[in-house]
């Protein structure tokens, strides 16, 4: 079966502007790529798709996300995931281990991506623990969970604390050439703090997660892995400090790499409006300066692409408050409008930065075959409406995580159709 993606506007990166083409998909695979200036193609035979108007671009590429499966399904499941996913514009998705029980065996990553092939409806790629239960205790079996499908080690929600461990665990995911991810916090700094130091944290007296916390662990990490030279990738940084750290050691040519997520580019401490869970995430909120730091962190390269860290929580975990509710908010269905609006509509970045951080990068960084409209590219698509203003209604969400603080947000950027290898998995076109 073949179908002709009919006059969307595609980024030119050489002449950085949008231009009009017609893509041909055939067999799960882009098979043509015409011109708009060439006129409509001959499309007799052939499914059609009118994406007049929009843009085309390679379906977004999210490395880190929960979809909390296996054992966390009332806050997400692989299904809800992939169809929040979907929505969001992603095609390709990476999920964290900190399940019930934890992604650490063969037979857990079987499990997901057998779920996945099944149930799902993007492209799943299951990290693995590095250590037994993310405890810190005991490495993994690295060998037998590569074997099984995993594509990195990490274990995301907590840091791993002991340094011989993570050097370890550095060592042995070089000789096998595998990534090592690393959440990136120190436990005995962040002992009872929901909020970063700062000013919201002052104003109502709460103890402050303060940034070493989490750049201790980048400073530590990048000297480990400059001593193994394993590829290790810092999730969801947020501090100035940490950005610092990273920029030096890419200066000297340790291979690491690093993320940054939405709500860090756009929100400060100083934005939360009050006692509100929604606005509880780790890491937290930080600074405005901080905010500063990871937006040129973005730009100049230093942190290489953008992701959701997508963390679903129930409503009844949200509603026990600022001190007590889980960390996390949801990610996916907000994300690429948060960033069009913000930076792109709002004339900081040209739309070609975006989109690169947000598949390009990604792909190169972590070796995926997808991320570019390229002939022979697997046909993973995602189409959007960068006019229409809509207002964020987490009640509308595919997600079951309704918790986020962009709730009432009026953006532009909205995806509208997204494909995957060939077939049109979400369309409101
Ligand atoms: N980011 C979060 O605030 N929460 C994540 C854990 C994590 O990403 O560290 C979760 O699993 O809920
Ligand atoms: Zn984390
Ligand atoms: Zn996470």
């Amino acid at each position: 079966m073949s179908t002709w993606i009919l006059n969307g506007q595609v980024w030119n990166e050489a002449a950085e502007q949008l231009e009009v083409k017609h893509v041909r998909v055939e067999n799960g695979v882009i098979a043509a790529i015409a011109s708009g200036a060439d006129g409509l193609p001959d499309t007799a035979g052939h499914e059609t798709i009118d994406a007049k108007g929009m843009l085309l671009s390679a379906g977004f590429i999210d490395m880190h996300v929960h979809l909390r499966e296996p054992g966390f399904e009332y806050k997400e499941d692989i299904a809800s995931g992939t169809r929040s996913a979907a929505r969001g514009g992603f095609t390709t998705i990476a999920c964290m281990p900190n399940t019930r029980p934890v992604i650490d065996t063969p037979e857990t990553i079987k499990y997901v991506l057998d779920k996945a092939a099944t149930e799902g409806i993007v492209r799943v790629l299951p990290y693995a623990a590095i250590t037994k239960n993310e405890l810190g205790r005991e490495l993994t079996d690295f060998a037998a969970l590569k074997e099984a499908g995993a594509i990195g080690f990490t274990d995301d929600g907590v840091g791993v604390q002991n340094a011989q461990m993570m050097k370890d665990a550095m060592s042995l995911a070089a000789s096998m050439n595998m990534p090592i991810i690393a959440h990136c916090e120190d436990d005995t700094l962040v002992v009872g703090a929901a909020v970063t130091e700062g000013k919201f944290a002052q104003k109502h007296g709460l103890k402050g997660i303060p940034n070493e916390s989490e750049a201790i662990h980048v400073g530590r990490d990048v000297l480990l892995a400059e001593a193994t030279g394993v590829h290790y990738h810092v999730c969801h940084v947020s501090t100035e400090q940490s950005v610092r750290l990273i920029r030096l050691a890419k200066s000297v040519g340790v291979k690491v790499t690093a993320e940054v997520c939405p709500h860090h580019l756009i929100l400060s401490d100083e934005d939360i409006p009050s006692l509100d869970a929604n606005w509880k995430m780790n890491p937290p909120l930080r600074t405005p300066r901080d905010v500063q730091a990871v937006i040129e962190g973005l730009e100049d390269g230093t942190l290489d692409m953008i992701v959701t860290d997508h963390a679903p929580h129930s409503a009844e975990e949200k509603a026990r408050g600022m001190l007590l509710a889980p960390f996390g908010i949801t990610g996916f269905e907000t994300a690429f409008p948060l960033m069009y609006t913000h930076f792109v509509k709002n004339g900081k970045w040209p739309l070609g930065f975006l989109l690169k951080r947000m598949t390009t990068d990604p792909a190169r960084v972590f070796g995926l075959p997808t991320g570019s409209l390229a002939v022979g590219a697997p046909a993973d698509v995602t189409i959007v409406d960068l006019e229409g203003e809509r207002e964020v209604d987490p009640q509308a969400f595919a997600s079951k995580g309704k918790n986020t603080p962009f709730g009432g947000w009026k953006l532009n950027g909205w995806p509208v159709l997204t494909m995957v290898n060939g077939a049109v998995v979400w369309s409101e076109l």
